[in-house]
């Protein structure tokens, strides 16, 4: 079996760190204003060897190309872009290319010859026209290729977030959607949603104190997942399952689900019932706890989102016996741009570390630490008690939870959603997600 070496595990990180080089911090891009490109600037001219810099007619001076050996060159509104010439050809959006009513490729991507060149090249203000060499042309808008190059991509996040410690999400004063218009009407379901993608976290009050309720609410936005706890839980303080959720104890934050291959999307809560003291709900922005990591040792950042660990639910009660692994990094981040995606932090299902040698493990600790303290500055809590009316929605993939230890009889129902489901109702709306 292979050893992973430190060495080793620092020249990967070196690489992606050398991928990841685009701004500085990932969230200084997530935070995403929405992303002006840098004006127009004028055109080059460079001759000499087989680098030649190619001007269209001068009403398109804003751009310019050249055949390189490698890649097509493409400065374009400021942007210069490396356009690989079988990614060119795999990208032909014609009729016979591709299907614009299915929006899939026709293609046979597996037919064109790596070594493919187009055989004659023009730009107008609008269009790069590329000539294959069966005489096949491709026309590509050029805010197409400016959107869609990996040049453009990394510029810009995924999605865009605002992260929040208390003061910043208490400040922000982000309206909860009221039941009523939240089922009747798309505006309060849209503004709920982007809420909850840009905050992690979204509420509904003024809803039916039942299961059925919410139900209907969760089914307003997405998909219920369902797991070995069912599709929409009512659970208390019974111990009927193998988990310190099923107790008054306290628990510190923690996301849910870190032991399945992928976490549940988002979790909902609804308290129905609760006569006694405390049960708080405990909410932290982990992504803003990760940015902390990043700006101050980015090395940290780098190992938290590098080294797979695993998290296990190992459960054998008499009627209920599972057993769950999940592995990844606490840390997921795109590659291209470092905007973390998910963060998977449950101490109490962490499973035992066997994947990393001893001085990697080491480090690993150290920078665990850090997003821990961060985890837990007590102005980055946002304490809320969840009272029957109030649904509260929680992307589970950032956003933290936890709860204060209780008293008497407390009633919390609720369900995970599919994550592809939530995205998807809030792309029909017409949100970036
Ligand atoms: C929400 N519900 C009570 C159904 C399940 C709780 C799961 C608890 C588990 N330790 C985890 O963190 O995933
Ligand atoms: O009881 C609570 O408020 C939450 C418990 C918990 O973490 C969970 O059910 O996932
Ligand atoms: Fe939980």
């Amino acid at each position: 079996m292979h050893e992973w070496s430190y060495e080793e595990l620092r020249s990967v990180m070196a690489l992606t760190r050398m991928f990841a080089r685009v701004g500085s911090s990932l969230h200084s891009l997530s935070r995403c204003r929405a992303q002006a490109l840098s004006p127009v600037i004028p055109a080059r001219v460079r001759t000499g060897g087989n680098r030649r810099w190619q001007h269209t007619a001068p009403q398109s001076s804003s751009c310019s190309w050249q055949l390189r050996d490698d890649c097509f060159e493409l400065n374009y509104g400021g942007l210069v872009m490396h356009l690989d010439y079988v990614w060119l050809r795999d990208h032909c959006r014609s009729a016979s290319c591709y299907n614009a009513k299915t929006n899939q490729r026709n293609l046979d991507t597996g037919n064109v010859e790596l070594t493919i060149r187009p055989v004659k090249t023009r730009v107008d203000e609008e269009s790069l026209f590329l000539t294959w060499p069966d005489g096949h042309v491709t026309r590509y808008g050029l805010a197409w290729l400016m959107e869609n190059s990996y040049e453009g991509q990394r510029q810009r996040a995924m999605q865009p977030r605002i992260l929040w410690n208390s003061e910043i999400y208490s400040s922000a004063k982000v309206p909860s959607a009221s039941w009523d218009r939240f089922m009747s009407c798309s505006q309060e379901l849209k503004s709920f949603l982007n809420s909850f993608l840009l905050y992690g976290i979204a509420f509904v009050d003024n809803v039916p104190a039942t299961l059925e309720a919410t139900e209907l609410v969760t089914q307003r936005v997405s998909i219920i997942r369902e797991t070995m706890y069912g599709r929409v839980w009512n659970f208390t303080s019974d111990f009927s399952r193998g988990d310190t959720a099923y107790t008054k104890l306290a628990l510190d934050r923690h996301t849910d689900t870190s032991y399945f291959q992928e976490p549940c999307g988002i979790q909902v809560f609804h308290c129905l019932r609760h006569e006694g003291t405390g049960g708080r709900t405990l909410l932290v922005d982990g992504f803003y706890a990760a940015e902390k990591v990043l700006q101050q040792t980015p090395e940290h950042f780098e190992l938290l989102a590098r080294v797979p660990i695993k998290h296990e639910y190992i459960e054998n009660m008499s009627d209920h016996r599972n057993h769950m692994i999940g592995i990844g990094p606490v840390l997921n981040v795109y590659p291209w741009n470092n905007e973390v995606y998910m963060i998977r932090y449950n101490n109490y299902d962490r499973a035992v570390i066997n994947t990393i040698p001893h001085d990697v493990v080491q480090r690993w600790y150290v920078a665990h630490r850090q997003l821990t303290t961060e985890l837990r500055k007590p102005e980055n809590e946002l304490w809320v008690k969840l009272k029957p009316g109030k649904v509260l929605f929680i992307d589970n993939w950032r956003v933290l939870h936890g709860r204060e230890s209780f008293t008497g009889l407390r009633q919390l129902c609720g369900c995970y959603l599919t994550r592809d489901d939530v995205l998807n109702t809030a792309r029909s709306l017409g949100l970036q997600a």
